[in-house]
């Protein structure tokens, strides 16, 4: 974004602490000091452990143009735009910039699979369109404006991820990014402990319908019920003209695959809205099929010719640390999925493992899944008897939760193949002593357990004794 200040002040909705100050050059945005440009507006926020504003006079110096400043921490200590609350600031700035540019816009959300179906979608549209999307995880409060700031003038259009963990978030962004298109890729468990029912986590999933625009397009996975029922509830804010998309596996879909092959580097389909040719998706499991599919729907709206859209497929550039196969010193393959986990994503990934072949062992690592609520404990069981003795030769687990995994395992697994550990470095040392470069590793748990430790000490290890 490139604008003069006295703009950014009518955009943000704030006022200029210095009229001389109006045509200031500002070029990008940060909430960062860590990461200043020169002539960027910097944006203090308060959060759990900084207040930004403490940092605004090094930005400046730093070579940041201007600040936008809180009116209620006195004097700005240099360009400014006084505003009343400097996060609301942000969302607003972005609002308005998007508003102003001919970007057309998709909103996605679910409990799983956000990420990958917007690189998916990404990857689609970006074979005939100049497209954005959200990089990493940016998908929250400040996350999505900061994404919408950083899109080129010249984008046609934006893919926009979605997140939550309570009611009203995914409304804020939708009514903030305003999109035509919108995905609901699934309703899981995640952030049960906040929103209390996966009835709950449905209706927080489709507020994104508040913000889609009159005639806009919803699609969404027709296999959960729970969409349909939130979908046609009176107090569920939606557009006149509102269409509808279903995809998912049950042939009663608008779209669904109706053939999916596994293969050790891809995944091969034929979608029943594209016909009989055969697609190659480089992403294992039939969720990332599901995922695909959704995908798929939203580029065809668009008008992606179907060449583009198999050769979309194959292209895609999947953000890390989802299913991601990677390969370690001693030649060992290990599906990194360590980037988050709920049953839902847990099983799915289990039926990745599940379905390897050739390997000497399949060994998953199993660990704690968070913000479940009261049935934690019961969810962790659950996904310990989902394993199938006959397919999951060794089974980690890690943390508290993550001793009920084993729990649950027990029930179909023989003790002598299970193994618990609260210590991660003393899980490191014994599933190292285990393994073999013939192995094939599944390491998986929530963001706060950092799994990500075992991947890295595995990676680089020899495995040899
Ligand atoms: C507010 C912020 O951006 N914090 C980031 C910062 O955290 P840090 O611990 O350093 O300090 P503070 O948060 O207290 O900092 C306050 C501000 O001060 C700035 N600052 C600090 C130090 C300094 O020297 N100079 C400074 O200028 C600082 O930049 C703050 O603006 O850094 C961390 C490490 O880089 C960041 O992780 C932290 O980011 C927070 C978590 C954040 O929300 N970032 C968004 C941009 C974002 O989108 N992050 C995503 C993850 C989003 C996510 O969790 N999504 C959920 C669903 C949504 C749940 C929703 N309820 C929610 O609240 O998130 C999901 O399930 O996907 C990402 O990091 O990938
Ligand atoms: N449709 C799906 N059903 C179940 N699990 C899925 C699905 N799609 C992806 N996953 C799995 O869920 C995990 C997170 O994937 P991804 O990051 O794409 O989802 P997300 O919704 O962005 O997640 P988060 O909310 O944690 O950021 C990965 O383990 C991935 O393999
Ligand atoms: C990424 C964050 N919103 C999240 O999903 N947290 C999980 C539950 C975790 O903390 O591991």
């Amino acid at each position: 974004m490139k604008r003069k200040l006295a703009d950014i002040a009518a955009m943000a909705g704030g006022q200029l602490g210095n009229p001389g100050d109006a045509d200031v050059l500002i070029e990008g945005v940060t909430t960062d000091s860590r990461r200043i440009s020169p002539g960027c507006l910097f944006i203090p926020l308060a959060g759990e452990r900084f207040d930004g504003h403490d940092f605004a006079k090094d930005c400046l110096q730093a070579g940041a143009g201007a600040v936008l400043w809180s009116k209620s921490r006195g004097e700005a200590p240099g360009p400014c735009v006084l505003v009343d609350d400097t996060l609301e600031a942000l969302q607003r700035l972005a609002k308005h910039y998007l508003a102003a540019s001919h970007a057309r816009v998709v909103g996605i959300t679910g409990s799983n699979g956000k990420t990958t179906t917007k690189d998916l979608l990404f990857s689609l549209l970006a074979t005939t369109f100049k497209v954005h999307k959200t990089q990493g995880n940016y998908n929250n409060h400040i996350g999505l404006p900061l994404t919408v700031l950083s899109m080129p003038e010249d984008t046609e259009i934006a893919v926009l991820e979605m997140g939550m963990s309570g009611r009203h978030e995914i409304e804020l962004l939708s009514k903030l990014a305003e999109p035509e298109a919108a995905i609901v890729t699934n309703i899981g468990e995640a952030h049960l402990l906040q929103l209390g029912s996966r009835l709950e986590i449905a209706r927080a999933k489709l507020e994104i319908l508040s913000g889609l625009r009159e005639g806009g397009l919803f699609v969404y996975n027709g296999d959960e019920p729970l969409i349909t029922q939130v979908l046609e509830e009176p107090a569920t804010a939606k557009p006149a003209n509102l269409k509808l998309s279903t995809f998912g596996i049950a042939p009663d879909n608008a779209d669904y695959p109706v053939g999916i092959m596994h293969l050790e580097d891809k995944t091969v389909f034929t979608s029943h809205a594209l016909g009989d040719t055969p697609l190659e998706l480089p992403l294992p499991g039939e969720h990332n099929v599901v995922n695909a599919l959704a995908a798929l729907t939203v580029a065809r709206y668009f008008g992606v010719a179907a060449p583009a859209l198999a050769e979309g497929l194959k292209r895609v550039e999947l953000t890390g640390m989802r299913i991601e196969t990677v390969r370690g010193v001693s030649g060992i393959t290990i599906l990194n999925d360590a980037y988050n986990a709920s049953p839902a994503s847990v099983k799915a990934a289990i039926g990745v493992l599940e379905k390897k072949r050739g390997y000497r062992q399949k060994v998953a690592v199993l660990g704690d899944m968070l913000e479940l609520g009261e049935d934690e404990v019961e969810y962790h069981r659950e996904v310990g008897r989902f394993l199938d003795p006959g397919k999951t030769d060794l089974l980690f687990t890690y943390g508290k939760l993550g001793a009920a995994i084993a729990e649950g395992a027990a029930e179909r697994l023989d003790n002598e193949r299970i193994f618990s550990y609260q210590d991660k470095n003393e899980l490191i040392d014994a599933l190292i002593s285990r393994l073999h470069p013939q192995d094939v590793l599944l390491v998986k748990a929530s963001r706060g357990m950092k799994l990500e430790e075992v991947v890295d000490a595995v990676k680089s290890s020899s495995l040899h004794r």
